[in-house]
């Protein structure tokens, strides 16, 4: 039987990634414990684990590097890739919204717009025809409007806590996000029989 590499996000989704493959039977003990490991070989399933950043994970999918992935919704959307988005596993529930201080100046012609993913603001933006000069940020994206580098923001919001500590609000939704399980294109036909077993334990625990 062919080993099945799988990348994982780390942070936020990694503790349900990990839920997810232990109620499919997958021990995976090792990966729960405190270590700087990235990759990690589950000899008795015969599977590799790696850890990403976000934003990586569709990067080693694509490139067929391993072949499935587990990314958020966010990811997806801020870059075309070339994979499958095969299950919608409904953690990492957030969303994508345009927050700002409560009165903007309605009506201003132009918006600067801080974020973390231009992408998703650019389109967003054209198709209301909505004019915008998009300021790329890392994080802490809420300090723009507070500190006039924007007017705007477009970020994710999950429990709202941070934009309301920052005294900002929701303005507009633009998407709701969650993980979603990928697959490699290749890996789909060479590996078919071990990927569909895995795909359809993963859908009877999510639905
Ligand atoms: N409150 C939240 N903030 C950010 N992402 C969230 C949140 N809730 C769920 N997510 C999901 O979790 C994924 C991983 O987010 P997290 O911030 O943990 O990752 P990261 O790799 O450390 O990214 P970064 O360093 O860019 O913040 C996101 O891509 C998103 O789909
Ligand atoms: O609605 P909430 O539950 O408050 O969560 C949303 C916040 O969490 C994320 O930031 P993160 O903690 O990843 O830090 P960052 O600012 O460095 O991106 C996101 O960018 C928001 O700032």
């Amino acid at each position: 039987m062919e080993t099945i590499k799988i990348a994982m996000t780390k942070g936020r989704l990694a503790k349900y990634s990990i839920e997810l493959l232990e109620e499919i039977g997958i021990d995976c003990k090792e990966l729960k414990e405190d270590s700087r490991k990235l990759v990690f070989f589950l000899p008795q399933h015969n599977i590799e684990v790696i850890l990403l950043k976000g934003m990586d994970v569709p990067t080693y999918v694509e490139h067929g590097v391993v072949d499935m992935g587990i990314v958020g919704k966010d990811v997806l959307m801020e870059q075309e890739w070339q994979l499958y988005e095969v299950v919608d596993l409904k953690f990492g529930r957030c969303k994508f919204s345009v927050a700002g201080k409560p009165v903007i100046g309605n009506g201003k012609k132009h918006l600067r717009v801080a974020t973390k993913y231009p992408n998703v603001t650019r389109k967003h933006f054209a198709q209301k025809g909505q004019s915008v000069e998009i300021i790329r940020q890392e994080g802490s994206v809420e300090l723009a409007p507070l500190m006039g580098l924007s007017d705007i923001i477009v970020d994710i919001v999950e429990t709202g806590k941070t934009l309301k500590e920052n005294g900002l609000v929701v303005l507009e939704d633009i998407a709701d996000i969650s993980a979603r399980l990928i697959l490699n294109k290749v890996s789909y036909k060479t590996k078919k029989k071990e990927i569909t077993t895995i795909i359809d334990l993963i859908e009877k625990k999510v639905n």
